[in-house]
């Protein structure tokens, strides 16, 4: 395998196509000319960049669940009642974990399982067992664009299948969908198999077929800053756009803190905008995702902070917003919590409609920082590259310089660690060995000392396992006892 940042040529694509193919025997379905002829025909209101598109112009901010079960009718009844029940915007297809890991013997397994038991015994739809004619009954089922979420590092055969399937929409790539969720899996390998997805996502697009792609912004959703967030969004928007992807939405996990959350959002619209400028016609959204750490275990307390990631995902005029659920703590949401997370959220995005948080200083200085911060850890993986942006990302996580915390990864360095301040907002406590300036250094510094002065101890690793308990707890900074 040779990696490098250059889009594909087609003979290639296609010789590599038979052997993915092949993985599982709902592959022979793929009929790549039949599904362009397919995804052509579907209804405008299937078609997740146009809805994407239209809220960005309208200044909209879209309601998105996670969704998936084991079973296609039952799949089916639920995403129409987050419609009907849920007033959702968006419909996800969140697939089981299985299927993420390739399994799909267990898969099989689990859906006869589920079949046999009632209820479904998969923690999501397994779409490469059920294969391009069960998904295009989901699709035709609902009248709302359908994205696949999911979290595989090899997720080549699942974007055949659920491309040709009707989805118009696909979430992951080569680092977040690696790094956060798998130990032992080569950047190398993934950054080459994702590169494949984005190729076959450009040759759709080539073909007059408009698929969205959304690398998974919130990574390990604990405590990321969001300078390291947005370096790996706007690499893997890169990576994509290369491929020929035309169509991405960029994400972020809120932090808590509403000004560095509001700060994140526009920062990051305006630094990809900086260096996808090479490649033309890129339809650009960006997506906010509710607090993806612990929750608390009581509902009431849910719905806080459930209607806290509404208010900043309204304010930061974020074109949509991935929405949690009063079940959080405890597991996979019945679709009643489901539908009430995204009622709760619908209510705060209409409240907040036309509003928007008043720019100040405080405002201006977060988005200057988180700016500084991403192009000097971005500016030293071009310079590790040689200029080359996959061989750089590469050769970055080699060097620390790109550093994900709490991953599981062991290609990974893991030596960064990050702390709120005394206002929440989410701060480097080590910075590893991230190439920051002097001043960067200092700005986090000064931040947490701030907090320790407030609380009477040093800045500490003691302050992070604080603040990774804190909102699970009734808070948001880890305060001492
Ligand atoms: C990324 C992790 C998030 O995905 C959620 N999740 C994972 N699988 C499902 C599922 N099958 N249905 C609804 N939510 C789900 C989980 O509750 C957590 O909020």
């Amino acid at each position: 395998m040779e990696l490098k940042n250059k889009k594909w040529d087609l003979d290639k694509f296609m010789e590599f196509r038979k052997e993915v193919l092949q993985q599982w025997p709902t592959g022979k379905e793929v009929d790549l000319q039949e599904a362009i002829a397919y995804q052509k025909k579907l209804g405008e209101e299937k078609i997740m960049a146009e809805k994407l598109q239209e809220a960005k112009e309208n200044e909209e901010t879209l309601i998105q669940p996670r969704a998936g079960v084991a079973l296609i009718e039952e799949h089916i009844e639920l995403l129409k009642f987050l419609r009907d029940k849920g007033k959702t915007d968006l419909l996800p297809t969140t697939i089981d974990s299985y299927t993420r890991q390739n399994n799909y013997k267990e898969a099989e397994a689990g859906i006869k399982e589920s079949s046999d038991e009632g209820r479904s015994m998969l923690n999501g739809f397994p779409a490469v067992n059920h294969g391009v004619i069960n998904c295009r009954k989901v699709v035709e089922a609902l009248d709302a664009p359908l994205q696949v979420r999911h979290g595989t590092p090899d997720a080549r055969l699942l974007a055949e299948i659920t491309l040709a399937g009707g989805f118009t929409d696909y979430e992951g790539g080569g680092i977040s969908y690696n790094i956060p969720y798998a130990k032992d899996v080569s950047i190398e390998q993934t950054l080459y198999d994702w590169q494949y997805v984005d190729r076959l996502v450009g040759y759709y697009q080539e073909q007059g077929v408009r698929i969205n792609r959304e690398p998974f912004g919130p990574l390990t959703g604990t405590l990321v800053p969001p300078s390291i967030s947005h370096s790996i969004a706007i690499i893997e928007g890169l990576l994509a756009a290369e491929q020929g992807v035309k169509n991405l939405t960029l994400g972020y996990g809120q932090c808590g803190n509403l000004v560095q959350d509001v700060a994140a959002i526009k920062s990051l619209e305006e630094l990809a905008q900086e260096y996808l400028k090479d490649y033309d016609n890129i339809m650009l959204t960006t997506v906010f995702h509710q607090w993806m750490g612990g929750f608390p275990q009581d509902e009431a307390q849910s719905f806080g902070v459930i209607s806290w990631g509404a208010a900043t995902a309204a304010l930061s005029k974020a074109t949509k917003v991935i929405v949690k659920t009063p079940h959080e703590a405890l597991g996979i949401p019945t679709k009643e919590a489901n539908a009430e997370g995204l009622r709760a959220t619908k209510q705060l995005i209409n409240m907040l409609k036309n509003q928007e948080l008043v720019s100040n200083t405080k405002l201006a200085k977060e988005k200057e920082m988180i700016k500084k911060e991403t192009k000097q850890i971005l500016e030293r993986v071009f310079e590790l590259g040689a200029g080359d942006l996959a061989q750089g990302t590469v050769k970055a996580f080699q060097a620390g310089v790109l550093d994900i915390p709490f991953a599981p990864s062991k290609y990974n360095a893991g030596n960064l660690l990050p702390a709120r301040d005394d206002n929440g907002a989410v701060r480097y406590l080590n910075h590893g060995n991230l190439p920051f300036s002097d001043e960067v250094v200092e700005f986090n510094k000064q931040k947490l000392e701030a907090r320790g002065e407030e609380e009477a101890r040093e800045p500490s690793f003691q302050m992070v396992i604080d603040d990774i308990y804190a909102i699970g707890k009734g808070m948001l900074v880890g305060r001492p006892r």
